[in-house]
């Protein structure tokens, strides 16, 4: 059979909003043959590597896949704990949090689960899952707050393929970004002035974000000036000076140039320019991972360290905190707007009433 259905399918089967939080994804032990496994789908996948396919299965293949593993595991290792890996534990307290703050004003009439774009959970699987249990309305919210085609798109190509295979595809609504959402800016803004209260503050905030290629940007992604209207609402909201804030992109891959100015490139600079003590945020991350904890929490650091820097803090992310559920139900509740659990249950009942008395 080509495409899949509920054969249980009834007329008076209440439906159910679906609603989806999604994440990268991680691998599932910080070990060699799960960093090769992980690896080999997040880089295979067109949207994130955007060269022509022969040439790519060839570097990444035999180049890639037989030296990344093991230095990517080494580095994961820093960061597991009890629970895993940071990313999937965090996206997983979100989805609890939200669930239980969702369910207060809606019952079980809405249906609140979380997926990875790689790995486990997989959104096929979830989406699988949640058709069964009678949604017929999903929204996606990819908790990217910059729109990227190499994560939002991405994320949205995973869910177009899942119903390919359905024979009932819900209808659907997908976020594809939330950076200047005023809640959103709020929430991370409220985060900076709590350190800030415990620590003071430093000679420069830092608002650094993962970096893409800047090919990317040059052929139309959004995703730069998405980064940079972020750190101007924030800095608005902080009362921030031009010359008390600065952007920065980290994570970079390959050898081609990426977004600019390098995180790594700038801490190592400021101490001679007379920048001794930074704070650093992670305004496109909803959830601590290795990009945060390890590259922000431990390498820069040693970086800016020895340059001369003298005091290094990094601001953690937003993780599962009550701020960012709220916001995060709040922008929910805007997409959910005038989509209604049961609104056709009584338009079903009378139909299944009709069709008995044809009987
Ligand atoms: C927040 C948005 C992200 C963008 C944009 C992004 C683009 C991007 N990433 C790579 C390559 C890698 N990223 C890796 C880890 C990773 N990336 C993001 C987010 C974005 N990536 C997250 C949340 C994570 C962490 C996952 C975790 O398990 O904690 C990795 C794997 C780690 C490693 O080996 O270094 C790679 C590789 C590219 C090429 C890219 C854009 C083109
Ligand atoms: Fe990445
Ligand atoms: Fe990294």
């Amino acid at each position: 059979m080509k495409y899949q259905g509920n054969p249980e399918f009834s007329h008076k089967q209440h439906d159910k909003i679906g609603i989806l939080i999604t994440n990268l994804g991680t691998p599932d032990a910080p070990k060699k043959a799960d960093l090769k496994r992980y690896l080999r789908e997040f880089l295979s996948d067109p949207r994130v590597i955007e060269v022509p396919r022969l040439l790519w299965w060839m570097i990444l293949n035999l180049v890639i896949l037989n030296i990344r593993p093991r230095r990517s595991a080494k580095a994961y290792g820093t960061v597991w704990t009890d629970r895993g890996s940071p990313l999937l534990f965090h996206t997983q307290d979100q989805a609890d949090a939200l669930r239980q703050k969702i369910q207060q004003t809606r019952g079980d009439t809405v249906l609140i689960e979380f997926a990875m774009r790689y790995g486990s959970p997989s959104v096929d699987s979830v989406i699988e899952k949640m058709l069964q249990q009678g949604v017929r309305k999903l929204l996606v919210l990819p908790l990217y707050p910059q729109y990227c085609a190499s994560t939002t798109a991405s994320t949205f190509d995973a869910v177009a393929a899942s119903f390919l295979k359905q024979r009932l595809i819900p209808e659907l609504r997908f976020i594809n970004h939330y950076h200047d959402f005023p809640a959103y800016i709020q929430a991370v803004a409220d985060k900076i002035r709590r350190h800030w209260e415990v620590h003071g503050r430093a000679d420069k905030l830092i608002f650094t974000y993962h970096g893409i290629p800047k090919r990317y940007l040059l052929n139309g992604d959004p995703y730069h000036c998405e980064c940079y209207k972020t750190a101007r609402l924030l800095a608005e909201n902080l009362g921030l000076t031009k010359d008390e804030y600065l952007v920065s992109f980290q994570s970079r891959f390959g050898r081609e140039e990426w977004l600019q100015p390098y995180t790594d490139k700038t801490l190592m600079a400021l101490p001679q320019e007379g920048v001794k003590s930074v704070q650093l945020v992670c305004p496109g991350f909803s959830a601590d991972c290795l990009e945060t904890i390890e590259e922000i929490g431990i390498e820069n650091r040693d970086y800016f360290l020895e340059a001369g820097g003298e005091r290094y803090e990094y601001i953690p992310a937003l993780n599962a905190e009550a701020g960012h559920i709220d916001m995060m139900a709040e922008l929910i509740e805007q997409h959910l707007h005038g989509w209604s659990a049961c609104d056709d249950t009584a338009q079903r009942a009378l139909l299944a009433t009709q069709l008995g008395a044809q009987q």
